[in-house]
């Protein structure tokens, strides 16, 4: 490892009106190192990455690159000096190919100007060699998986000799064989002595890919150290700052009526012959590789998506297909996968956002009090651990994280019969995801049926009564708790026999 860090911040702060997003943050990436940024939901990580990337200006401290004070004009600035990042979704031009997209306003040309399309497939076939990629060049990029884009956006950086690759949460919608695939790519680039700044609300992945780890809480650093030195605790507590209750605190409940009962659904192409039932008080897992339906059968169920074949009855009352708001009527709920996208409005503040779905009970007369508003988003606001400067703001001001837990507040505050989650701890933080499987578990106590998609297999297997596995839209086990292991659910996941 060379002494000089590669890239590195001294004592930065930034905020952004009241808020203090990061202050006197000092971070050292060194060639040859993964290094990992951990922080609960709001703790700057963003900021730390944009800061690093040329997007934000430090207020006071400074950006060092190779040791000597730099300020970046912009992202490009940051790009041109060899800082890439690589981001949770990237965003490739869908109608240029995998070459296009990685020669991008660089093309190899030939001596009449005119572009060298033969050179520019030999240099990406070699680059995707150096990584131990198997894609084709001439692919179009419209299509490709999300793990995929993230592969081309890494074959950019380095063809653009790129010596710090930085990637904030690339790993969130990936699934398990995925996330190999991209740490093998790391390890190579590291290897070839990249700098490497890596993201991940996932604890045990910062442990198998990073030699250190840097915490901040409330925008300030708490500790820079190697993780060979660290327990799991350690690192949660050095996010928290206090003991974490259980992770999955799932307690027994009473089992009810079938609240949920779907009945050989199909969606012709998508899946097949879906049957399942949800009783009151229970949590089903529906398991599965990304990509296996699960999502799809969600969509469908609450009507967002029309079905062909089958049935869904909410308390013995059967659906329409297609009608979000038959659904809802009769007490259905489903916290998207996408949040950010499906679950908000981005022009209303904080507190609208998760009044939203709650107008019936907010209302006074025919006007909505917006003190009866402004306290149910408070509550939500101290259970949730929102980070925020101001109920009233834009919910876009808030990280990530946060604003994932405005839409899972928005909908758990419809106190429904059933509640459907995909994925609902994604992008969260260690801390507010125990709190998340504490309401799940109580709301379950309470006599709600949760249905609860998830990737995340200890939380598939830590929380549920019972799990549903999905392979290429077919349900292809039902596993009781008592014998689900990562085992039995990744068999019937990838079409092995149970
Ligand atoms: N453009 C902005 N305007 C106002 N506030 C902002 C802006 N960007 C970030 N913030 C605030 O700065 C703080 C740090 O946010 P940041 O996005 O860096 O957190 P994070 O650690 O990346 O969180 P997450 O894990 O949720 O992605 C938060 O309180 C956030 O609301």
């Amino acid at each position: 490892m060379s002494v000089t860090p590669t890239l590195a911040l001294a004592n930065v702060s930034k905020s952004f009106g009241a808020v203090r997003a990061l202050r006197e943050v000092s971070l050292d990436l060194f060639a040859g190192e993964a290094h990992a940024l951990a922080g609960e939901n709001g703790a700057g990580k963003s900021t730390l990455v944009k800061t690093l990337a040329g997007v934000h200006r430090p207020d006071t401290g400074q950006v060092l690159l190779n040791g000597e004070p730099v300020v970046f004009a912009g992202p490009a600035d940051a790009q041109q000096a060899g800082v890439a990042v690589i981001y949770q979704e990237p965003t490739l031009f869908p109608d240029l190919s995998v070459a296009e997209n990685i020669f991008m306003g660089r093309q190899p040309r030939r001596s009449l100007g005119r572009i060298d399309r033969k050179a520019m497939r030999a240099q990406t076939r070699e680059l995707f060699e150096r990584l131990g990629v198997a894609l084709d060049p001439e692919q179009p990029s419209r299509g490709l998986s999300i793990a995929d884009q993230q592969l081309v956006e890494i074959a950019k950086a380095l063809s653009r000799d790129a010596r710090v690759l930085i990637m904030d949460e690339p790993t969130a919608a990936l699934s398990g064989n995925e996330v190999a695939r991209l740490f093998s790519v790391v390890e190579a680039l590291r290897e070839h002595g990249c700098a490497i700044l890596f993201i991940s609300h996932r604890l045990d992945e910062i442990f198998s890919l990073c030699q250190r780890v840097t915490t901040l809480r409330d925008g300030a650093w708490i500790a820079s150290e190697p993780v060979s030195g660290l327990t799991h605790d350690d690192l949660v507590r050095r996010m928290v700052g206090r003991e974490l209750g259980a992770l999955y605190p799932k307690e027994e409940a009473p089992l009810g009526e079938v609240a949920l009962q779907v009945e050989r659904l199909t969606r012709e192409g998508v899946f097949t012959d879906v049957s399942f039932q949800v009783r009151r008080g229970e949590i089903v897992a529906l398991a599965g590789l990304v990509g296996a339906g699960r999502s799809e059968v969600a969509r469908a169920v609450f009507g967002v998506d029309r079905w062909d074949a089958g049935s869904v009855s909410v308390d013995g009352r059967r659906l329409p297909a297609g009608s979000p708001t038959a659904a809802m009527g009769a007490g259905l709920a489903l916290v998207p996968e996408d949040r950010r996208q499906q679950g908000l409005v981005m022009e209303l503040s904080i507190e609208r956002n998760i009044g939203l779905t709650g107008l019936g009970s907010l209302r006074r007369g025919v006007t909505i009090s917006r003190k009866a508003e402004r306290d149910r988003a408070k509550d939500w606001a101290v259970r949730l651990r929102l980070k925020f400067a101001r109920l009233s703001d834009g919910v876009g001001v808030l990280s990530g994280g946060n604003q994932q837990k405005v839409v899972l507040a928005k909908w758990l505050a419809t106190k429904p019969s059933v509640l459907i989650v995909d994925e609902p701890t994604r992008g969260i933080d260690v801390g507010t995801k125990a709190e998340v499987h504490r309401l799940l578990s109580e709301l379950a106590g309470q006599g709600i049926a949760v249905l609860m998609i998830s990737s995340d297999l200890p939380e598939v297997l830590g929380m549920a009564d019972r799990v549903l596995v999905m392979h290429e839209g077919r349900l292809t086990a039902e596993i009781s708790r008592a014998d689900a292991t990562e085992e039995s659910v990744m068999n019937a996941a990838t079409g092995r026999a149970a």
